[in-house]
């Protein structure tokens, strides 16, 4: 063994993924010493509660509830407490110091990511978050490296675990929403706060980081259109089924232009979404996640795999800390992120897509024509109107394809549907992706 010189890491946070993260640093020292040039020793672990019961044993001598102090005297620092505060008081205070700070916390980048950037620029420091987004996935260095030579146009991807987990579930076994997400959080795939999943939060501060990074813009998290899956119901997953698609909740980061004044733009938008069965995506099963760009001259590109877990998130914060440490062995500042294309985010009812509405209506004459006619006046052309067999009650299902429409035409249209007295109702409005 080599007589390496020594890095201080410095954990904040020990539970699902940090107590892996300290396994692995222990377990595997020799061998990251050997692929940094260095010792990366664990000077110590900030925790609430030193002595709160853990799954994974770690030496007792580790803890401490004085982050502060820890932080001060540590080379790398890896954050993973999540949330916002104190998470960016003590990163913000690690980037100070000097130290390289290796974070998981998509929920701090999206939403603090320029300040924590310029912070580390100043001292020349590392900022690394391949965990991020897409948990074990190498998806932040490809966009940030490998394609930073490239147009990325379009990506459109999977990226959060738990909800994939809930419709994957929901539709191979017909499983509640509660009972599948209870199932994820045992799984250690939700946030502390589920609702942060099924409310798509999660998903649009990944589509945030991702499209700044893509479109070299900063795109603010509250310029990002969200929907979670709290609407989704067992006959909406089944429907799917039944007519080939299946439901996932999709993070669509695009290139466009503005559809009014004609200047490039980009869009970014989580909901759930119909998608065929025969597309690639609906194969991601369980809590696994995937993201497709589609960039100018590399073509299409697929990055798939584990978006959440202890031990398969904890491979994304080792990496980034091996590559930072062997910076720092070399020295030489890091490598920031470039925003310089500064294009405007549009806002969801300029984006165009196809759509796919279920309506509950009175099975009589000129129903249909009245559909038709509500579509028309909005300029929404319809592809295919499919009516179900009508029940005891004298009520029957439309369900209504378009063409690729603008979304703000299409809410009007919902909205005037929703008053033509033989629809009792709209059952369901969902965007369809990925079909041909
Ligand atoms: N669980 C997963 O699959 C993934 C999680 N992440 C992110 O990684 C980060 C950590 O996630 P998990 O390990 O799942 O969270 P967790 O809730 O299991 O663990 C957080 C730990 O930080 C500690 N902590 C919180 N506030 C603290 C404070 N003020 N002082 C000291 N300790 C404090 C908690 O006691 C807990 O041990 C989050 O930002 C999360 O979004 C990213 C990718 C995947
Ligand atoms: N809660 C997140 C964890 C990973 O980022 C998810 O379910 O994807
Ligand atoms: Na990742």
């Amino acid at each position: 063994m080599f007589a390496y010189r020594s890095l201080r890491v410095a954990l904040l946070g020990a539970g699902t993924v940090g107590s892996q993260v300290a396994r692995l640093l222990i377990d595997e020292a020799d061998e990251l010493a050997n692929r940094v040039g260095a010792r990366l020793e664990l000077v110590g672990i900030a925790v609430r509660d030193p002595d709160a019961p853990r799954d994974t044993p770690l030496p007792q001598e580790l803890f401490t509830t004085d982050a502060e102090s820890l932080i001060l005297g540590a080379d790398i620092v890896i954050e993973l407490m999540g949330g916002i505060e104190p998470a960016r008081t003590f990163v913000l205070q690690a980037l100070g110091s000097g130290a390289d700070v290796v974070t998981g916390n998509k929920a701090l980048l999206a939403t603090h990511g320029p300040e924590l950037a310029e912070a580390a620029e100043q001292v020349g420091a590392q900022l690394a978050y391949e965990a991020a987004v897409a948990g074990a996935i190498p998806i932040i260095r490809p966009l940030r490296e490998s394609l930073a030579g490239d147009r990325v146009e379009r990506i459109l991807a999977i990226v959060n675990g738990t909800t994939n987990f809930i419709l994957d579930r929901m539709d191979s076994t017909g499983t509640s929403l509660e009972n599948a997400l209870a199932t994820a959080t045992e799984l250690g795939y939700a946030e502390a706060d589920p609702t942060a999943d099924i409310g798509g939060y999660d998903a649009a501060q990944k589509a945030a980081i991702l499209a700044s990074l893509a479109f070299h813009t900063t795109v603010p998290l509250a310029s990002v259109h969200r929907e979670g899956i709290t609407e989704i119901s067992a006959a909406e997953v089944a429907a799917a089924a039944d007519a080939g698609y299946v439901v996932k909740l999709l993070a669509i980061c695009g290139r466009m232009t503005d559809p009014d004044t004609g200047e490039d733009a980009v869009s970014v938008r989580v909901h759930p979404a119909l998608i065929p069965r025969t597309h690639p995506l609906a194969s991601v099963r369980g809590g696994n996640n995937a993201v497709f760009v589609e960039a100018e001259a590399a073509g299409p590109l697929m990055f798939y795999g584990a978006g959440a877990g202890g031990v398969q998130t904890a491979s994304a914060v080792l990496g980034d800390l091996v590559a930072v440490a062997r910076r720092h062995v070399v020295g030489g500042p890091g490598l920031g992120d470039s925003a310089h294309a500064g294009l405007p985010v549009l806002d969801i009812g300029k984006v165009t897509t196809r759509y796919a509405i279920s309506l509950d209506v009175d099975d009589q004459p000129g129903v249909l024509a009245a559909v038709a006619q509500t579509f028309a006046r909005h300029g929404v052309s319809v592809e295919q109107l499919q009516q179900t067999t009508s029940d005891e009650s004298g009520r029957a299902t439309l369900v209504v394809g378009t063409h690729t429409a603008r979304e703000s035409a299409l809410a009007e249209t919902v909205a005037e549907l929703a008053t033509i007295p033989a629809v009792a109702s709209v059952a369901s409005v969902l965007r369809v992706e990925g079909a041909a």
